[in-house]
């Protein structure tokens, strides 16, 4: 089995305003726009991103300002993981729907990796987003550790 790991661990700053993805599975999508009326007050002061419905809904119903990216089966999934591979991204709030599968699930579960290789605070549902967006981290900036991409890359030449 190959077991190769990023040799190094860097250091990344995340900014105290933060760029934060929202994205809700259909199933998700009513508790998704609940949970973001809560917290209207506090995302308006983030730079949000979305994939597309799920964009698409919390501007017209919250008036959110949120920038669409293409609808999750469309590519927005990877189109969010690119910008956590590019650190770019900050937090994912991802309503993602145990219950219903997706015919885009390779890209579910790709996002999903890339969130957790690159130390991007994820939630999941209502709850843990609760927690994410009361921390004192949220309106700070905050050292975390990430993979040292050119130690990984310089190993492996
Ligand atoms: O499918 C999604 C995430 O996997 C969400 O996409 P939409 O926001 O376009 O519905």
């Amino acid at each position: 089995m190959n077991d190769a790991r990023p040799p190094r661990q860097a250091q990344r700053t995340l900014p105290a305003q933060k760029r934060i993805a929202l994205i809700a599975h259909d199933g998700k999508k009513s508790e998704m726009l609940e949970w973001a009326e809560r917290w209207q007050e506090t995302l308006q002061k983030h730079r949000l991103v979305g994939t597309g419905t799920t964009a698409g809904r919390l501007k017209s119903q919250l008036g959110l300002e949120v920038e669409g990216l293409m609808s999750g089966p469309l590519g927005g999934d990877q189109q969010i993981g690119a910008r956590i591979a590019e650190q770019t991204l900050d937090i994912l709030v991802f309503f993602w729907d145990p219950f219903a599968p997706q015919p885009h699930d390779p890209d579910v579960k790709a996002l999903l990796r890339l969130a957790a290789l690159w130390n991007v605070p994820v939630a999941c549902n209502a709850a843990s987003a609760d927690f994410l967006l009361s921390s004192p981290y949220l309106s700070a900036s905050y050292d975390l550790s990430i993979p040292d991409a050119n130690a990984w890359a310089n190993a492996r030449i």
